[in-house]
């Protein structure tokens, strides 16, 4: 799916809007592949076959009102509606809300490169929250990107953007990678 905002801020908020009915037409509910749907899988198909429905689509998504838009090689691209129960007490959306979403789209790039057998996890990553968030954004969208996917690390930058252009955060990533578990 295409994430330019080449278009005017009014198109790619349709775009973005009707992009979103389509994937959740075909999302299955919230759950937990077992390790026998992963099997044989490479880390693109298991995020293929979530957004074809085929697997679950995980929880927090549903808890943050967010969902995963598209996958590509070495890309994932999140998008969220930020709500008033994502408010902090100082009155705009908590911090942790725009690293939930960078952290996924950081984590599912680096995913994407995965081959069979092979899995990853998050050791650390860095965000600057450049611009404050509202319920006035209708939505944002988490573009991630992987700069290095290696033997044993994985390196991912990712933006938090509006339909508008905006950027409201950004963040990188270093993600461990290792062999999944036997059986797995
Ligand atoms: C304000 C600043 C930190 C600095 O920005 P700069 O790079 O110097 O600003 P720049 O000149 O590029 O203008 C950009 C826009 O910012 C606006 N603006 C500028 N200065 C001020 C100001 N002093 N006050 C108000 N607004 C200001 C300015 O009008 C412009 O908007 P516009 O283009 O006119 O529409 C900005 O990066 C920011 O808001 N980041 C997000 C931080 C955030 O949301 N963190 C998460 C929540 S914290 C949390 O949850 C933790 C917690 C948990 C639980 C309990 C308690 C706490």
């Amino acid at each position: 799916m295409d994430s330019s905002l080449s278009s005017s801020p009014e198109q790619t908020l349709k775009q973005w809007m009707d992009e979103e009915v389509a994937v959740r037409a075909r999302l299955a509910e919230p759950g937990l592949a077992r390790p026998d749907q992963i099997k044989g899988r490479t880390g693109l198909q298991v995020l293929q076959a979530m957004l074809d429905g085929e697997l679950p689509p995980a929880h927090i998504a549903q808890t943050l009102d967010f969902t995963l838009i598209s996958v590509a090689h070495g890309e994932a691209i999140f998008q969220g509606r930020p709500l008033l129960r994502h408010y902090n007490p100082l009155g705009t959306v908590h911090g942790g809300w725009f690293a939930t979403l960078l952290d996924s789209a950081l984590g599912c790039a680096v995913h994407t490169t995965m081959p069979v057998g092979r899995a990853y996890t998050t050791l650390e990553f860095k965000v600057n929250l450049v611009r404050a968030l509202s319920d006035k954004v209708p939505l944002v969208r988490a573009v991630g990107k992987v700069v290095h996917s290696g033997r044993q690390v994985a390196t991912a930058e990712a933006s938090l953007l509006g339909h508008d252009g905006k950027l409201y955060a950004h963040a990188s990533t270093t993600c461990l990678v290792f062999d999944l578990p036997t059986g797995a």
